[in-house]
């Protein structure tokens, strides 16, 4: 069977992952990683923008020891947040997350999304990855606002405690870079990892939704 011919499996339990996919117009079905991404995290020495891809790949190969994922493309990825080579996760609780958002407010820093398609067919393990980095300047929120946001529960289960699509919030001031990856998928990264297994989607992004900052998704 050749990997062109495999349905793909997008391993998320990200609903912005879930619905970025989908513009791709290519059919998918959904599971999830299983696993503690953390735990990955334990052992992994390198530099801080090199996190997120290594997280993709270890929730591909955790994705894969499942019988069912066998004779899928399967498609993973993970979001980081780095503030001086620091990596920001998602917040533990939520004095984290006032903690985070405080420590960002007003800041550049990087927002890191690592993408990883792979594929285990008869026993053969075959992995493309790549990382898309965008730049992001957060706005100068009070205090007052942190706290408001933070009640709405939104911030705890995002990388830096912020969504940068909150429309109550909207914590950012500026971006350079791809807007999808901020929020948790660069499409023109998974676009080229799919073509390296001959997969090509007819649309590459719906009209007005396409990502302008190809160029960049492609550092
Ligand atoms: C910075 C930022 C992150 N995020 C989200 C994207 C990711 O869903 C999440 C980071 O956590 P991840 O661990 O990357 O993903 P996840 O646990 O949500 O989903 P899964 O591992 O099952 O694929 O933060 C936003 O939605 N908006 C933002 O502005």
């Amino acid at each position: 069977m050749k990997a062109q011919d495999l349905p793909i499996l997008l391993a998320s339990a990200s609903p912005r992952r879930r619905q970025i996919i989908s513009q791709l117009g290519l059919p998918f079905t959904l599971g999830i990683a299983p696993g503690d991404e953390d735990a990955a995290q334990l052992f992994y020495k390198g530099p801080a923008t090199g996190l997120a891809q290594w997280t993709a790949l270890h929730k591909a190969v955790m994705t894969l020891t499942q019988p069912e994922a066998a004779n899928h493309l399967v498609v993973t990825a993970d979001t980081t947040v780095i503030l001086d080579d620091q990596v920001l996760g998602k917040p533990r609780h939520e004095a984290h997350a006032r903690e985070l958002l405080l420590s960002l407010r007003g800041r550049w820093h990087h927002v890191v999304t690592g993408v990883v398609v792979s594929t285990l067919i008869d026993g053969e393990f075959r992995s493309r990855g790549a990382s898309c980095s965008t730049p992001v300047l957060m706005r100068d929120y009070t205090e007052e606002e942190v706290m408001s946001y933070i009640a709405t529960g939104d911030p705890m289960d995002k990388a830096g405690a912020y969504g940068i699509q909150s429309a109550s919030f909207q914590p950012t001031e500026r971006i350079d870079g791809c807007y999808l990856n901020v929020v948790g998928l660069p499409l023109c990264t998974l676009v080229r990892l799919l073509a390296e297994f001959d997969v090509h989607p007819a649309t590459q992004g719906r009209q007005g939704q396409q990502c302008p900052w190809s160029e960049q998704c492609q550092r």
